[in-house]
């Protein structure tokens, strides 16, 4: 597929995405998700990657759905087509997805990063859920996941007065998983993609499964589905490899099997 609001590359076993629509600071359009979503879902199906960066620019990771895009949607639309409804399709991918944020993450942006499944975030980075000043509100998630990462106090501040926090704020709260110099967050981004990727893949895919259903349901449910998870691991021959690894002192070989 040719992609031309994204450019997508491989490092070695790194699916890298990086939004390019530096005219409207990756304002989130159907183009731009189209192609997303697609690049995501092959890099998701072949083998040979075990995880993704999703990355911006200098200035912006995506500073939101596009205005331009939305503004003259009618009610009936957006309800009949389930407007933004494919961007749920992110969070169907089943390997890890890294959120490199440099710039502004605003509305979609900071949602679109919040459905990755963690944020290595630039010392420039600005998070925010600005659509109260559009006469909306956050549609992809802004009211739900980021209640659920930074608490109700600091989802509600954020989502009714408009303000941008920065990354050492996003950090201290616990949207961000680590801040960095600008300059080395590709770089720390794709290393910290690189050793998930050195891991067991189906072990990888489970704990990304596990992690995600704390988000999901009850602490019994969640921690059940855990152990039998975890017993099922030890079907595999990764977990023979891993361990036979450890206690002969040598570096595992993992087969994704
Ligand atoms: C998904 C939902 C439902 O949750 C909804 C949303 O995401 S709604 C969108 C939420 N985002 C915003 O409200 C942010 C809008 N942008 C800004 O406030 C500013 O652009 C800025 C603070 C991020 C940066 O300001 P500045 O440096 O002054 O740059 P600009 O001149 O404003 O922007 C450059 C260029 O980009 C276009 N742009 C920026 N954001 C968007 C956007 N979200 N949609 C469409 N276009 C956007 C902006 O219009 C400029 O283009 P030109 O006018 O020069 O053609």
């Amino acid at each position: 597929m040719a992609y031309e609001n994204i450019i997508v590359e491989t490092r070695g076993p790194v699916g890298l995405i990086k939004l390019n629509r530096p005219q409207a600071l990756n304002a989130l359009n159907s183009a731009l998700l189209g192609e997303l979503n697609a690049a995501l879902a092959a890099f998701d199906a072949d083998g040979r990657i075990g995880a993704m960066v999703i990355t911006g620019s200098e200035k912006a990771f995506a500073a939101g759905a596009d205005i331009k895009e939305m503004q003259s949607l009618e009610f009936v639309d957006a309800y009949t087509k389930d407007f933004l409804g494919d961007w749920e399709k992110v969070t169907r991918i089943r390997k890890p997805i890294i959120a490199a944020v440099a710039g502004y993450a605003l509305g979609g942006g900071c949602e679109l990063a919040m459905m990755c499944d963690f944020i290595i975030a630039a010392k420039t980075a600005k998070f925010g859920q600005p659509e109260i000043t559009l006469g909306v509100m956050p549609g992809m998630g802004g009211t739900q996941r980021l209640a659920r990462f930074v608490g109700k106090a600091k989802a509600m501040d954020l989502c009714l007065t408009g303000r941008m926090m920065d990354a050492e704020e996003a950090e201290r709260c616990g949207l961000v998983a680590r801040v960095v110099p600008g300059q080395d967050l590709l770089e720390e981004a794709i290393q910290a993609a690189e050793k998930i990727a050195s891991f067991s893949q189906p072990v990888v895919m489970m704990t990304k499964e596990t992690v995600n259903r704390a988000y999901e349901t009850t602490l019994a449910e969640g921690l059940r589905f855990e152990r039998r998870l975890f017993h099922s691991m030890f079907a595999l021959e990764d977990q023979k490899e891993g361990m036979a690894a450890f206690t002969g002192k040598r570096t595992p070989y993992f087969k994704n099997r």
